[in-house]
């Protein structure tokens, strides 16, 4: 797909001196009406903002045309209305429905040209978008020539998540055990399930047990099942969650926390893949292909003398490991954008996007609850958002949003300082030495440190400390 910034100015009315003024800018611009034609004038293959003039108002056969061509996936659309405007349902419905930003009347080149600049940063990240088997959403939506529902598999552009879908694909063509690690709410049980889904198992059943949720004298009847009469109570046969898997994929979840005295059953179980119900005599062979799950530290928990090493090297014959959400760069952005398109509807308000101080929380925030607590945070953002673009405080993430901006010149000294702090602890205040690490002579490293107020001497007690 190209990435060429285009710009296509919709008015009915004069090219006014605006459009030339965005001329002037990087972007390609083109002033049209909004026909039927124009659809077929707008090429799929490029991204393209759409700046929708309404101040001189559009006939009906315009206002069709404009609504289908602002569905379009590669167009980002911006709207000019006059005072009042938002008034007329047709206009506000385009307006704030299709537009991804709306300025009002008169709009300052320097607004128009932040607006748009918006935009195309819209449609680019929607350009990364992934799903699972690695297509790009916005390219499958523009070849089909329809959007692509993400619901439910797995979103993601970055390397480790690129790696994350490629090893699912990998270990979906084999039967052996697969263990994930992660941290809680990374999409552990979602990987499980894409495995199961991507293998020859899929039209089976996928079967999920949380070892730590469920009480550890209940584990044994819950995994393994039991017969009538086994215990009081026991008034009928009850098939167990592996016995339910047959055929297709047991989801062990919490596998960390399975209680010491169900591991050697499970052991044998995965050792003879056959299983006996609690009060039976009878030994059934089961076909399940395991996948297990954890988040807690397995080498501390195997050395502490909580897990049996030997189950873990039953179970984790295929590794994979799920990146904390902090770890994912820019998906945190994409992700939060696809659960706002998708939780969208939960509130009576139109949510159009995210303010930049929530944007910037978003990066700032360790996300110590992950994919999960991001997903909830959208969502409450969505219902207690006032205004069309959520905050940093609709997020609840006020104390990480910082509003201060910094120049290049502040980031460059912060940086300096930095490096010259650590090239000095590094060599223990020896000047001679640090200046050769940061390949500056003497002369100059002790003017530099004159001139931010430091001292070689705060760093020579490090030499006497040792
Ligand atoms: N890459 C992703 N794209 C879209 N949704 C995701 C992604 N990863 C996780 N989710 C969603 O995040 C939520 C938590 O995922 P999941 O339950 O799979 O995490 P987990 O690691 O198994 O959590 P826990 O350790 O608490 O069991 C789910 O709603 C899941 O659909």
């Amino acid at each position: 797909m190209q990435t060429t910034r285009h710009t296509l100015v919709l008015t009915a009315g004069q090219s006014s001196g605006w459009v030339r003024d965005l001329g002037c800018q990087a972007w390609s611009i083109a002033t049209a009406l909004p026909t039927h034609e124009l659809r077929r004038t707008l090429d799929a293959n490029v991204l393209t903002c759409v700046v929708v003039d309404f101040t001189h108002g559009f006939n009906s056969d315009a206002h069709a045309a404009l609504e289908r061509l602002l569905a379009l996936p590669n167009v980002g659309a911006v709207g000019l209305v006059a005072a009042g405007q938002l008034e007329d349902p047709l206009v506000r419905h385009l307006a704030v429905d299709h537009c991804l930003d709306v300025l009002s009347t008169p709009a300052s080149p320097a607004q128009l040209t932040l607006s748009i600049a918006y935009a195309f940063d819209m449609l680019e990240s929607r350009m990364h978008e992934r799903d699972i088997d690695g297509n790009l959403l916005l390219r499958a939506g523009l070849k089909g020539g329809h959007q692509v529902h993400a619901e439910g598999s797995m979103i993601g552009s970055c390397e480790a998540m690129v790696a994350l879908f490629r090893s699912i694909r990998k270990v979906a063509r084999t039967d052996a055990p697969v263990f994930i690690s992660g941290e809680s709410g990374t999409g552990k049980e979602l990987t499980a399930h894409e495995i199961h889904e991507r293998s020859a198992r899929r039209d089976r059943p996928f079967v999920v047990i949380n070892c730590g949720a469920i009480p550890p004298h209940l584990l044994q009847s819950e995994l393994f099942g039991y017969e009538r009469g086994a215990f009081t109570g026991a008034n009928q046969r009850k098939i167990g969650r592996v016995e339910a898997a047959t055929g297709g994929t047991l989801f062990l979840d919490e596998i960390g926390d399975l209680p010491f005295e169900s591991q050697a059953s499970l052991l044998r179980f995965l050792q003879e893949k056959k299983l006996e119900r609690i009060g039976g005599n009878q030994l059934h062979d089961i076909d399940v292909r395991i996948i297990a799950a954890t988040h807690i530290d397995m080498p501390a928990a195997i050395e502490s003398g909580r897990f049996r090493a030997d189950l873990f090297h039953r179970l984790c014959v295929l590794r994979i490991d799920e990146p904390p959400l902090r770890a994912r760069g820019t998906d945190i952005e994409l992700l939060a954008r696809r659960m706002l398109d998708r939780y969208r509807s939960d509130s009576q308000r139109t949510v159009r996007g995210f303010a930049p101080d929530a944007i910037a929380a978003l990066y700032t925030y360790p996300w110590p609850g992950n994919v999960r607590e991001l997903i909830n945070r959208v969502r409450r953002a969505i219902v207690m958002s006032e205004r069309p673009f959520i905050t940093a405080d609709d997020l609840d993430l006020g104390d990480y949003a910082d509003r201060s901006t910094v120049s290049l010149a502040e980031a460059r000294e912060e940086a300096d300082r930095d490096v010259i702090q650590m090239a000095l602890l590094r060599n223990r205040g020896s000047l001679s030495k640090a200046a050769i690490d940061l390949r500056i002579s003497r002369v100059t490293l002790t003017r530099l440190l004159r001139a931010r107020g430091m001292s070689a001497a705060n760093f020579r007690s490090s030499r006497s400390a040792r």
